[in-house]
């Protein structure tokens, strides 16, 4: 092996190693050797973090077992990927390797021309909208340059940098340089690769099944564009990547104006609600401290606002955002609906303000179309009933979406429309409802779309 140079992203030259002859390209298992107790540094977990996991005396006896399991029965396998003309280099169990398909699946178009690279302040590459951009749009698609296992353990003899090595080694001569201009958050700390590897995968989803083994283990993509999405605590984009195409997607999740940055979240915001533990997480996973909108709020009181409300957006269950219209419903609707509109309006307020899209938004949305249906108010059922269908497309749920838009068409046709009326009638004909005749928020919704009386 001899040192090349590559231009880095100073545009100076760096090395970096590169063979005499063409790396090959075939299939090489990973031998197992006896030792298989340590695990690789996990990329997006460091390797303190990783250490204390697996020796951490409070760890219960599954995960023990699903660590000894995962050092006995891994069989991994260099292996290069053809997704249509692009070259994926890929460090995968065997099993896995099985399950994917000879042949992907086309994946979906994205909108043209709707996104540039472009320098963002002190964040360096960013991602921006070129155009006004609605709910559910696909921005970007792209294969992946890499794929590995999220952790490994490390029983073939070969170092956790030398595999991240030879799996950048294989990706094809057209592409790599391009993987090495990416940002390194670990300055010096970690070998280019694997440096790369920590500060840019995204998490993708390989088939899997379910096996105590080391295929169970979780998956990071490395991507030349995709990898360019600075975070958002309120972001504006998620992404998704599906193994029968073998691409990721990045869909919006809100109206996005010509010249907004394109922002995705690193981490899992429901469970984090406060700035702080953002902060701490973002910190100790990517090494950079987030100067988001969210967690650069002017003063002190704001923060805590902020942090407050996510609190109580984190905390709501979806059971209990049924419960308003449940209660309404069980009173033969004697209690004000607008209480229960106020309700909605005000949860959905608060994600709006804090940019925050949860599984209970949808269900927000959802009760908001049923009160304006019960009350046959035909403006604000299209406009709630428009906004749920947005989430559906951008979940790609179609059937739903689908059968929403023909309810925004002709709202009529929608089971709840005038059950405010329909409930008062049967009030009258002494044929009512009382709350002691509680049901369960399923029988009781399942209700809710049979036309009462029937
Ligand atoms: C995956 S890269 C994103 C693309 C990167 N800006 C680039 O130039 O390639 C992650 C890095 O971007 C920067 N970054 C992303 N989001 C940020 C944020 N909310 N606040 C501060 N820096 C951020 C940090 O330097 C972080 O290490």
């Amino acid at each position: 092996m001899r040192r090349g140079f590559l231009l880095n992203r100073d545009g100076l030259y760096a090395p970096y190693p590169t063979r005499n002859k063409k790396p090959t390209r075939d299939n090489r298992w990973l031998p197992v050797l006896d030792d298989a107790r340590n695990l690789s540094p996990q990329p997006g977990c460091t390797t303190r973090e990783l250490r204390m996991w697996a020796r951490c005396p409070e760890l219960s006896y599954e995960q023990k077992q699903k660590i000894r399991a995962l050092g006995r029965s891994q069989n991994l396998v260099f292996h290069n990927i053809k997704v249509g003309s692009v070259e994926v280099s890929t460090l995968l169990d065997s099993t896995v390797v099985k399950l994917l398909r000879l042949h992907f699946a086309a994946p979906p178009t994205a909108l043209s021309d709707a996104i540039e690279f472009r320098h963002a302040r002190d964040k360096g590459v960013g991602v921006f909208a070129r155009q006004n951009i609605s709910t559910g749009a696909i921005l970007h698609v792209e294969v992946p340059a890499v794929v590995t296992q999220t952790t490994f353990a490390l029983n073939s003899g070969m170092t956790a940098s030398e595999i991240y090595r030879e799996l950048f080694q294989r990706v094809p001569e057209k592409t790599l340089p391009a993987l090495l201009l990416l940002n390194d958050a670990h300055p010096g700390r970690y070998d280019v690769e694997e440096a790369i590897l920590r500060s840019n995968a995204l998490a993708v989803k390989m088939p899997t099944i379910c096996l105590p083994s080391s295929a169970a283990m979780g998956h990071l993509g490395l991507f030349v564009k995709a990898s360019r999405f600075n975070h958002s605590c309120s972001p504006n984009v998620i992404h998704r990547f599906d193994p029968e195409s073998f691409a990721l997607t990045i869909h919006s999740i809100r109206p996005i104006n010509e010249g907004e940055e394109l922002l995705r979240s690193y981490i899992d915001l429901n469970s984090l609600p406060t700035r702080e533990q953002r902060r701490l997480m973002l910190r100790s996973l990517c090494n950079f401290d987030c100067a988001c909108e969210r967690c650069t709020l002017p003063s002190a009181a704001a923060i805590r606002e902020s942090d407050l409300r996510r609190q109580k957006i984190c905390q709501t269950k979806i059971e209990t955002i049924e419960a308003p219209l449940i209660a309404w419903y069980l009173n033969n609707g004697r209690y004000d609906i607008q209480k229960v509109i106020d309700f909605h309006l005000a949860a959905v307020e608060d994600m709006r303000v804090e940019g925050l899209h949860p599984e209970t938004y949808f269900q927000h949305l959802r009760m908001l179309a049923i009160c304006f249906a019960a009350i046959e108010d035909t403006r604000r059922f299209r406009v709630w009933m428009g906004k749920a269908r947005d989430v559906a497309s951008a979940n790609s749920d179609l059937d739903a979406a689908r059968e929403m838009w023909e309810y925004i068409v002709e709202p009529d046709k929608y089971p709840e429309w005038g059950l405010a009326q329909r409930i008062r009638n049967r009030a009258c004909s002494s044929c009512f409802i009382t709350a002691t005749t509680v049901q369960t928020s399923a029988v009781i919704l399942k209700d809710l779309s049979q036309p009462v009386g029937s």
